[in-house]
């Protein structure tokens, strides 16, 4: 008691010099006018003045979070303060306070006891003791914790969780949150990794994947500020209300401007689509059919987004397109009027010879240019301006009859080619339906036909995309995140790269909430086979953060029971209120949901899920709700934003998200058969402290009884 109240005497002192610092540089920064003038240079200045104060005000408000006293070899311990942002000092060598990414705080995180430690710096390898590792909680600029995770001087050898445990027992708001002052070591290594790798990290549910992606990019950003760009990078995710669910981090780890998308929304845009195809509510709403027994066994060939997200696929297409340059140039001479001829010789060797360089469709491009710059020069050799205007006429109409017989070079067209009955074929394109599973060849011809596209399809588009243009420099990435990769297909990725320099992707997810299993991988090893051995780097993430120990046993025993997995999750010693399982049947059903999200929130927690079965039945549920007078916002698939409070979806929307408490309702044999373990995971997973089932009569037997029935 003696030491903490001393150690809190000592960091109140030290806090108060530092803001006192921090205010005095903030003073003298404000006294320089704000430059309003039109020259470049000063407004330069003025914007990096500008972000130092913006900066300065943020870290007045929490300058620091954490403290090491490290010394390097034979030297005594000095304290580092470690913040989220930097401050200099004027005066002095060393910084007042040390940004999260540098080297040497890297020992904050990695350093997990033992004797000696380690980081590196630029002028290669420190090596030295660590003497105290100690966080600190400052709010609007008042401490309100010091707690130590190490300290050489007292018993025990290894970094206490005892901090990382308070931090996760807070309620969340509606927003995923930096975590920059618990870093696990583990967590540390994918942050810190090197940029020109494709990182594949399987992390187990909560984990802290997302979390750690987003600190990841903030990293390369300090490490690498030369050689990328905020606006460069982009985070692919799931849906639009996920990127609203994670838009906080980055601001809060003052890194702004990174583009946060969703794969379709990215490419509509390069296809130059009007509106994206999305995996909506009807889609989802198909896939997760409750009756629908057959779904969970078609194997990949009866799945089109499968066997449009394989390589194979890209094989068909790669076959498609194998001669397409030599059917390109149509088969006869131009003459745009009579007595004026373009060879087809002369033409092909344009196509052929010159332009061979560039991609067809730019080379369709030019060639026609080309021939349009011939026609006007061919028409100033007209005998009189009559005749000029005679012949001016008929070759704007030759000229556009003759452009039409070449093939449409542009994706969607070649794609519907592809899907084209053989009678009504194109000449030249080779007939590949025969490589295409009926079931889905017949079902994409009847779309493309109403000229309506799905999501499966956008990957195949964008790479004919990539096979004909150029990519330009504005479309190319520095850095690209895959969120939930594990419902990417590899055929998605492989089209990427093709935008991404260096291969430096981090793609994320977990083959236990692999709840879309009609597209996406089984396994990395489909996604690793993309890259060579060299230039991928693969993390598992074991521990899980999110939930307490009795979520976690009891999650994971629907994984081994469900599923047969093998590598489950590692809870951190955080100890919680046992799962409930609750009956609620026939007339009884509504009113015990509604008494069971009573006592679930009689507590101080702030959000809450309602996770029904089909969307069917949130529906139906987010009515009774809002009959009964109780606040809930229902989460349809078609969202963009997250609204926090009670919310009310069906469980297949859950993923990726998290909520204090989780109720799931109607987990019976009726509701979720045999292959629906990693649904009931995924829905599991999702709650911080407190999870209910609500059941009918026969639960599933992958659910673990060993809990007891808990009446309310
Ligand atoms: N080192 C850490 N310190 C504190 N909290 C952490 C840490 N790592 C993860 N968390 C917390 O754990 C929770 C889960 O994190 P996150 O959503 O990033 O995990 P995930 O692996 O993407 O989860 P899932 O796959 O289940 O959606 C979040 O509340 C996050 O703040």
């Amino acid at each position: 008691m003696e030491d903490f109240q001393s150690a809190y005497q000592e960091e109140k002192a030290r806090l108060d010099r530092t803001l006192e610092e921090i205010e005095k540089q903030l003073i003298a920064l404000r006294s320089i006018p704000e430059y309003t003038g039109h020259d470049f240079t000063e407004q330069v200045l003025e914007a990096s003045r500008q972000s130092e104060r913006e900066q300065l005000e943020r870290s007045f408000r929490e300058p620091y979070f954490g403290r090491l006293d490290f010394g390097e070899q034979g030297k005594p311990g000095t304290p580092y303060y470690i913040g989220k942002l930097g401050v200099g000092d004027p005066g002095g060598k060393e910084p007042i306070v040390i940004d999260w990414r540098a080297p040497l705080a890297s020992l904050f995180y990695s350093f997990t006891g033992g004797e000696s430690a380690s980081y590196e710096a630029p002028e290669g390898m420190i090596e030295g003791l660590v003497y105290l590792k100690r966080n600190v909680v400052i709010r609007k600029g008042i401490l309100e914790r010091v707690a130590d995770t190490y300290n050489r001087d007292s018993e025990g050898p290894a970094v206490s969780d005892e901090f990382l445990v308070y931090r996760l027992g807070e309620n969340k708001d509606n927003r995923l949150r930096d975590i920059v002052s618990t870093i696990q070591a583990e967590q540390d290594l994918i942050i810190r990794a090197a940029k020109n790798t494709a990182l594949i990290i399987q992390g187990v549910a909560g984990s802290g994947k997302t979390t750690v992606a987003l600190h990841r990019l903030a990293f390369l950003l300090y490490q690498y500020k030369e050689q990328i760009t905020a606006e460069r990078m982009i985070i692919f995710a799931p849906n639009h209300m996920f990127i609203d669910y994670i838009s906080e981090v980055l601001p809060e780890l003052g890194v702004g401007d990174i583009q946060q998308s969703t794969y379709s929304d990215w490419a509509a845009q390069i296809l130059g689509l009007d509106t994206p195809p999305q995996d909506g509510s009807e889609t989802l709403t198909h896939w997760f059919d409750v009756t629908n027994t057959k779904l969970g066994r078609l194997n990949d060939d009866e799945l089109p987004g499968r066997f449009k997200g394989s390589l194979k696929f890209k094989g068909i297409l790669d076959a498609f397109l194998e001669n397409i340059e030599s059917y390109c140039v149509p088969p006869l001479d131009f003459e745009p009027w009579e007595g004026a001829v373009l060879s087809h010789a002369d033409i092909l060797q344009w196509f052929e010879g010159e332009y061979r360089h560039y991609p067809v469709a730019r080379r369709k491009e030019r060639v026609l240019s080309r021939i349009h710059r011939w026609i006007e020069m061919e028409l100033k050799k007209s005998p009189s301006l009559a005749a000029m205007k005679e012949r001016k006429k008929k070759a704007q109409q030759r000229e556009k009859a003759y452009a039409k017989k070449w093939p449409e070079l542009e994706p969607v067209s070649l794609y519907q080619e592809l899907f084209r009955a053989k009678k009504s074929m194109n000449a030249g394109f080779p007939d590949m339906s025969e490589y295409i599973p009926k079931s889905i060849w017949k079902e994409t011809q009847t779309y493309l036909k109403k000229q309506t596209m799905k999501e499966e399809d956008l990957a195949a588009l964008l790479y004919l995309f990539t096979c004909i243009n150029e990519i330009e420099g504005h479309m190319t990435f520095d850095h690209v995140v895959i969120d939930e990769a594990q419902d990417f297909s590899p055929f998605q990725v492989l089209v990427l790269d093709r935008f991404v320099k260096g291969h430096s992707f981090t793609i994320l997810g977990d083959l236990s909430q692999g709840i879309h299993y009609y597209k996406g991988v089984q396994s990395w090893d489909e996604m690793a086979s993309l890259f060579r051995p060299e230039e991928t780097a693969y993390f598992a993430l074991t521990r899980s953060y999110r939930s307490t120990m009795e979520i976690i046993e009891f999650a994971n025993e629907i994984l081994k029971r469900g599923v047969g997995a093998e590598l489950l999750a590692v809870p951190v010693f955080r100890s919680g209120d046992p799962v409930r399982l609750q009956s609620a049947v026939g007339d009884h059903r509504e009113t015990s949901i509604s008494q069971v999200l009573e006592v679930a929130l009689s507590g101080s927690y702030r959000t809450a899920a309602l996770l029904t079965r089909t969307l069917q039945e949130a529906k139906q549920l987010y009515e009774y709700l809002i009959d009964q007078g109780i606040e809930v916002h229902l989460i349809d698939g078609d969202k963009g934003q997250y609204a926090g409070g009670i919310s009310v979806l069906p469980v297949y929307l859950s993923k990726g998200l998290e909520f204090d408490a989780v109720i799931l309702t109607d987990v019976d044999t009726g509701h979720y058969g045999p292959g629906d373990a990693k649904l009931l995971y995924v829905g599991c997973t999702r709650a911080l402290h407190e999870l209910w089932l609500l059941h009918g009569d026969i639960l599933p037997d992958y659910i673990s009884t060993d809990t007891p029935e808990n009446g309310l």
